[in-house]
C-alpha cells in the first residue's frame, strides 16, 4: 500500500491530491490544512469523485506516508514581486511542518515558496539525509522554457536549473541552438514573468505545478530512476554548498539517487553561481 501526505490543501496541494488519486498513483492520501472548512471541502470533493482511494485527515498518519508534500503557506499575489519575498511569512509554516514530520522515514517534496530555501530549511530542521529532500519547481520552469523555445522554432531539450525564482538558469547549451546573449536574456526575462501572468489571471498557478508534482511522485513511487531537474541540498556539486538549488537529479524510490554535474557554458555557469549565492543567503535564516 502506498500513501501520500499533503500539508496544505489549497490550490496546489488540493489539485495534487486530486491528480494523484485520478492517476491511481497511491492507495491512500493523508491531507491536512489549518483552514478547517477548506480541508473538509477538499476531502468531500475528493470523495465525491468515487475514486477508490482512502482519504485521511489524521496528522499522525502523515509520518507513515511514503511521500510527504509540503504545500502549505502563503502564495504570491500580484503585489508580491518575488518568491523570495515570501520567506519570512513561510518560515513559521516550514517549522511547524518539520515538527509534524519528526521521525518521518519517507521522501519529502517541498513546494512552498521560496521553495529552494524551504527545502534546505526542512532538511536542516529535520536532520535527515539530503537525498530524501526534493525541492519541486525546476520541472515547471523547464516546461515553461520548452514553450518559449518552441515559439522560436527550437525543439529542445529544455532544462532549467538554478533557483526556482528570478535566478533560474535555462540551459541553452543543451538545446543545440546558437542564440546570442541578448536573445537568451530576452527569453529568460519572459520566463521570469511566466507564472505572474497566471497568478494575475486566476489567482495562482495550479495545473502546471500539480501535473509535474504528480510526475515527480510517479518517478519516486515507480522507482523510475529518471533524471529530472529538482532542487537538491548541495554539498560541492556545481561548486556550491550551503543551499538547495535546481540541478539534474536521478529520482527513484529512495529519493535523490544521484546528481549529474553537467558541463555548463560560461553564461550558464555565471548564472548558476549567482543563483547559488542568492539562495545561500536566504538559507542562512535556517542556519542560526
Ligand atoms: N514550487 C512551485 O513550483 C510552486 C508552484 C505553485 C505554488 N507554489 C507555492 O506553494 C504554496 C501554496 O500555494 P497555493 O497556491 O496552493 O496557496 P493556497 O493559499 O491556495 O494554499 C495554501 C494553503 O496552506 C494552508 N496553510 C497555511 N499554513 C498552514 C499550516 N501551518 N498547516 C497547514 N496548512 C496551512 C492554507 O490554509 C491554505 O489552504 C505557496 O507558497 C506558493 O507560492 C510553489
Ligand atoms: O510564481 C509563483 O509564485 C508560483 C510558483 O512558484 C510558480 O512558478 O508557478
Amino acid at each position: 500500500m502506498t500513501s501520500l501526505a499533503i500539508l496544505g490543501v489549497g490550490k496546489v496541494g488540493g489539485e495534487t491530491a486530486f491528480l494523484s488519486a485520478a492517476l491511481g498513483l497511491v492507495d491512500e492520501i493523508v491531507v491536512y490544512d489549518v483552514y478547517e472548512p477548506l480541508l473538509r471541502a477538499q476531502v468531500l470533493d475528493l470523495q465525491h469523485t468515487g475514486i477508490d482511494v482512502a482519504i485521511s485527515t489524521e496528522t499522525a498518519a502523515m509520518r507513515d506516508a511514503d511521500i510527504f508534500v509540503f504545500a502549505a503557506g502563503t502564495p504570491r499575489t500580484p503585489d508580491i514581486k518575488t518568491r523570495a519575498d515570501l520567506l519570512e511569512a513561510n518560515i513559521p509554516v516550514a517549522k511547524r511542518c518539520s515538527e509534524l514530520l519528526e521521525g518521518f522515514p519517507g521522501v519529502v517534496i517541498s513546494v512552498t515558496n521560496p521553495m529552494d530555501a524551504n527545502n534546505y530549511g526542512l532538511w536542516k530542521m529535520m536532520g535527515i539525509d539530503r537525498r530524501r529532500c526534493i525541492g519541486f519547481g525546476s520541472q515547471l520552469d523547464s516546461a515553461r522554457f520548452a514553450g518559449f523555445l518552441r515559439e522560436v522554432g527550437i525543439p529542445g531539450p529544455a532544462w532549467v536549473l538554478g533557483e526556482h525564482g528570478d535566478r533560474q538558469v535555462p540551459v541553452f547549451s543543451k538545446t543545440g541552438s546558437d542564440l546570442d546573449t541578448g536573445e537568451r536574456e530576452a527569453i529568460l526575462s519572459r520566463m521570469r514573468g511566466a507564472s505572474m501572468e497566471v497568478i494575475r489571471g486566476k489567482g495562482g498557478t495550479v495545473f502546471g505545478p500539480a501535473y509535474h508534482i504528480a510526475m515527480l511522485i510517479r518517478a519516486i513511487l515507480h522507482d523510475r530512476r529518471e533524471v529530472l531537474p529538482c532542487s537538491c541540498v548541495l554539498d560541492g556539486e556545481f561548486g556550491l554548498s550551503g543551499c538547495s538549488l535546481g540541478v539534474p537529479a536521478r529520482i527513484g524510490r529512495e529519493g535523490i539517487l544521484g546528481i549529474e554535474e553537467w558541463e555548463l557554458d560560461t553564461w550558464e555557469s555565471a548564472k548558476m553561481a549567482e543563483a547559488g549565492a542568492f539562495v545561500r543567503e536566504l538559507c542562512r535564516r535556517f542556519d542560526g
